[in-house]
């Protein structure tokens, strides 16, 4: 009798067996391909590497417009980034930490027990992790063309001349900006009005420009409405407003969203409640049977590694330990990864309006910054929302280690520190991180205004 059974081992899979038996727990982890998931094998890992690439490749063609660069060795390297991550994570390793681990594929048949590879195994708890698959949207025509998906994408043995990408979302525009920094001519429709939709709008706006001066070309408010293959092209026929017309490319990515892998899991049969968005589960993480968990992809909403991290870690805490928290989803933050990076954390102004809280924002430009005056063309801003008594409600950033700077303001946000006592903190000079110190000057001031006795004061002054 095993105290966890983990079904997946991607980074939420990961999370909770590395936790339970940092508790001393018996667990069995389950895997249908090889540890490590998605992030590893296609998503954050492959996908940073391709973005790493093409940005030296980018910088290389700023200074001689001829370098040529042959996609065979790019994707060829991106592979050793995959097995370098994945050396980390090998069943051998896990083996060795003290995880008992099985490749093949897992049904669970009822509350106690799991079925692989014919075999019954039984539990006190199971956690479902098996992550998310591409969405592939009804087009007419999609299941006759070859299509790629990040599942592909990294795979391929050379890159192709010219792609359309259906989807500016996160990984339409990463792989855009990348992809045609290598010197693939990219196409990229998005349905919605605006690319990157669930971010800042100016910001997004600000992206899409810097894309289409590198040489992208992006459609948006465009449907898509049918595909075809001929001539080894795809010809996409799409549809904005009123007008309807052809895109040709010799391949098409789709990345317009996910789908939770539920299928096939029995989870129906057993009473496990699940949406079109995936498994449900309570703030405790577990679905409607309590000593099943679900976590990562497969759950959402926030379909980040690091939310698969935060999730699995609570599950395991859930199931070994007697008082069960909740999970608290008022600090997540996260980056798109392109040149410039935007990032985000907490509440957007949207958000703050909505709720109708007492907010102050703060703006600060890059160019007010020294560092980013010393490289030509760098563009950033910092648009920071504090509650009337100094304390972060949300930020997003746009511009160089936008990823990085964000987790300063998760500092402040997550340890609830007032913005203003960043006024004590050092910054080295040059770098891009004083921005938010440069910030916290005015928020200083603000607070002492923002102060009643003050106010009195100022007002009886008058
Ligand atoms: C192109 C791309 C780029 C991304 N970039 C980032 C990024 O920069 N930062 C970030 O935070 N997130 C990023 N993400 C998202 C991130 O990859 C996912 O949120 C994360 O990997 C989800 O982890 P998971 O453990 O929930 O699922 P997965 O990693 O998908 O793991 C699920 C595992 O379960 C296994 N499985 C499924 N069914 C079964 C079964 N029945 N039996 C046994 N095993 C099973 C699967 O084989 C898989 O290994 C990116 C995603 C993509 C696609
Ligand atoms: N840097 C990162 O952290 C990172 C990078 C890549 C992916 N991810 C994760 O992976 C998830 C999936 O990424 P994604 O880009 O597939 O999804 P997404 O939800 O971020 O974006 C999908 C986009 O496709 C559009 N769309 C949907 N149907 C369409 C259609 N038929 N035609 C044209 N456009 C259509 C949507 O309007 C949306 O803008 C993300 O939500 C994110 O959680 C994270």
């Amino acid at each position: 009798m095993y105290d966890v059974i983990i079904i997946g081992s991607g980074a939420a899979g990961l999370s909770v067996a590395y936790t339970a038996i940092g508790f001393g727990k018996k667990v069995l982890l389950i895997e249908k391909y090889k540890p490590g998931g998605e992030c590893t094998w296609s998503g954050c890992v492959p996908s940073k590497a391709l973005i790493n690439i093409a940005k030296d490749i980018y910088t290389v063609k700023k200074y001689n417009e001829d370098f040529q660069i042959d996609t065979k060795e790019v994707l060829k390297n991106i592979q050793r980034v995959i097995l370098n991550v994945y050396s980390h994570e090998t069943p051998e390793k896990l083996i060795n930490d003290g995880i008992n681990y099985l490749n093949g594929k897992a049904k669970i048949k009822d509350k106690n027990s799991v079925i692989v590879n014919g075999k019954e195994y039984k539990t006190k708890n199971i956690v479902i992790s098996t992550g998310s698959s591409p969405f592939i949207p009804p087009i007419e025509g999609i299941e006759k063309v070859d299509y790629l998906t990040n599942e592909t994408l990294f795979y391929l043995e050379k890159l192709p001349k010219s792609i359309i990408i259906l989807g500016g979302g996160a990984i339409g525009i990463e792989m855009a900006q990348a992809l045609n920094r290598i010197g693939v001519k990219v196409q990229l429709v998005e349905m919605m009005e605006s690319i990157l939709i669930k971010e800042d709008r100016e910001f997004a706006q600000i992206i899409k420009k810097e894309l289409e001066n590198e040489g992208v070309k992006i459609y948006e408010k465009t449907e898509a409405i049918k595909v075809i293959e001929k001539h080894n092209k795809k010809i996409l026929t799409v549809k904005n407003m009123d007008k309807q017309f052809e895109l040709e490319g010799e391949a098409l990515l789709v990345a317009v969203g996910r789908k939770a892998n539920i299928e096939d899991l029995g989870i129906e049969e057993i009473g496990v409640e699940t949406t079109r968005r995936g498994i449900v589960v309570n703030k405790k993480l577990q679905t409607t049977i309590k000593n099943i968990y679900a976590v990562g992809d497969v759950v959402g909403p926030y379909q980040f590694s690091h939310m698969a991290n935060v999730q699995g870690i609570l599950a395991a805490k859930n199931i070994v330990l007697p008082i069960k928290q909740n999970i608290n989803y008022s600090h997540v933050a996260w980056t798109t990864f392109t040149s410039p990076e935007l990032a985000t954390a907490g509440m957007s102004l949207e958000e703050i309006k909505k709720q109708n809280i007492k907010y102050r924002e703060y703006q600060f430009d890059f160019k007010n910054i020294d560092r980013a005056m010393t490289k030509k063309g760098d563009i950033g801003k910092v648009k920071l929302f504090l509650d009337k008594k100094g304390y972060v409600l949300g930020a997003t950033i746009i511009g160089e280690r936008a990823g990085e700077i964000i987790s300063e303001i998760q500092v402040l946000k997550t340890l609830k520190i007032n913005y203003a006592k960043l006024v004590n903190v050092i910054h080295p000079y040059p770098t891009y991180s004083e921005v938010l110190n440069k910030i916290s000057k005015k928020v200083a001031v603000d607070n002492i205004l923002e102060n009643p006795i003050v106010k009195f004061f100022m007002n009886f002054k008058k």
